[in-house]
């Protein structure tokens, strides 16, 4: 029996363990809160997240003990929102990680240091390239909940250890592929987060389809233009993890950017809609360590740029969206 630990309570790390438990594997999972543990191990559900998904507590072992559960696994999946990465590991030593294969499964980046998570994971806790991966792919938790097919793409270094997980993960209802562009498909599932609020924002100020359609494809030249500035390499953009995952952020009733952007557009300040939501828009992290980056980059985001504006210098959403029509084709 693989042995994984899964660190985080929402829907996705839910999903994750529904899919590694169901395969048979010893999942250890951590939660931060003691109430949702004690509820799963008296209920065999998650109360808060995906709660129609019941779990076998022969292979789950939930926690609120973060050191045990990493002891006692060989792979690591980090499922928490990126901006809370840095403290759900506080308690955590440099070496904590050492001899571990970790995955991270966040589409997000540290907002303090505006680093992926791998690079943080090697610059804190010198994981090494080789024993880290990333899962992409278009995949909401909750068509993971409903057994809807779905397909994965596991970023890494190292193609090997990508397969023995891809095998961890493929059931009837998961298709898992390695790809070997682990940090472009990182910071892909990162900005498409941010084209999927401007998708929102769009539908809130009341565009159409026709006006939706631009904006992603544009989206997809934005995004080009920035990965070749900062990691030029072949890559085929058209591909699951690439596109398929913009398009499922940008068009899908699941997407938590979408309906965060739909709330700004129609009219909510930043922080109402941050209540009204029980989940995490990991786009409003996003969009500003992106803006920040490329102040070195200098690329051409003209996307990025209206959403940035409207979220963190509270420009009006009509005023933003008169200007950015303009720059489409
Ligand atoms: N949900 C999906 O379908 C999906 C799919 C692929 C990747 N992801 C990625 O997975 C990561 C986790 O997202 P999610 O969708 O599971 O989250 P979620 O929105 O379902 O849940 C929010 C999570 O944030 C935690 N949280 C909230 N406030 C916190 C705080 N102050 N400190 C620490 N933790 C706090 C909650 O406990 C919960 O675990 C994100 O990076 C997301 O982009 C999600
Ligand atoms: O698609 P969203 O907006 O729910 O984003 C959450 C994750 O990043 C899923 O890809």
């Amino acid at each position: 029996m693989e042995k994984v630990a899964v660190l985080g309570g929402g829907s996705w790390a839910t999903a994750i363990v529904k899919i590694l438990s169901e395969n048979k594997s010893q999942i250890h999972w951590w939660m931060r809160n003691s109430n949702d543990v004690q509820h799963l191990l008296n209920y065999k559900h998650n109360p808060r997240y995906l709660s129609q998904v019941s779990f076998d507590l022969h292979y789950v072992k939930p926690s609120t003990d973060i050191q045990a559960v990493l002891a006692a696994a060989d792979w690591v999946i980090l499922a928490v929102p990126a901006a809370f990465v840095r403290l759900a590991l506080a308690d955590l030593k440099e070496d904590a990680f050492k001899g571990k294969v970790v995955v991270s499964a966040i589409k997000g980046m540290i907002p303090e240091d505006n680093v992926l998570i791998t690079e943080h994971m090697e610059r804190k806790y010198h994981v090494p390239n080789s024993h880290q991966l990333v899962i992409a792919g278009p995949c909401h938790a909750e068509e993971v909940a409903l057994e809807k097919q779905s397909y994965l793409t596991i970023g890494s270094h190292d193609m090997a250890t990508a397969e023995k997980f891809c095998a961890l993960l493929r059931n009837r209802y998961v298709k898992a592929n390695p790809l070997d562009d682990l940090d472009g498909i990182e910071y892909c599932a990162v900005m498409k987060n941010i084209i999927a609020m401007a998708c929102g924002i769009a539908r809130g100020l009341n565009y159409g389809d026709n006006f939706q359609a631009v904006l992603v494809s544009n989206a997809m030249f934005e995004i080009e233009r920035f990965l070749d500035a900062i990691m030029p390499i072949h890559r085929v953009l058209s591909g699951s993890a690439y596109l398929g995952d913009l398009l499922v952020t940008a068009y899908s009733q699941f997407s938590r950017n979408r309906t965060f952007g739909n709330m700004i557009g129609r009219g909510y300040t930043v922080k109402s809609a941050q209540v009204e939501m029980n989940m995490v828009a990991e786009g409003y992290y996003a969009v500003q360590s992106i803006f920040e980056l490329n102040k070195h980059f200098k690329v051409e985001m003209p996307i990025t740029n209206a959403v940035y504006h409207i979220l963190y210098e509270r420009i009006a959403p009509t005023m933003e969206f008169e200007i950015l029509k303009d720059k489409l084709k």
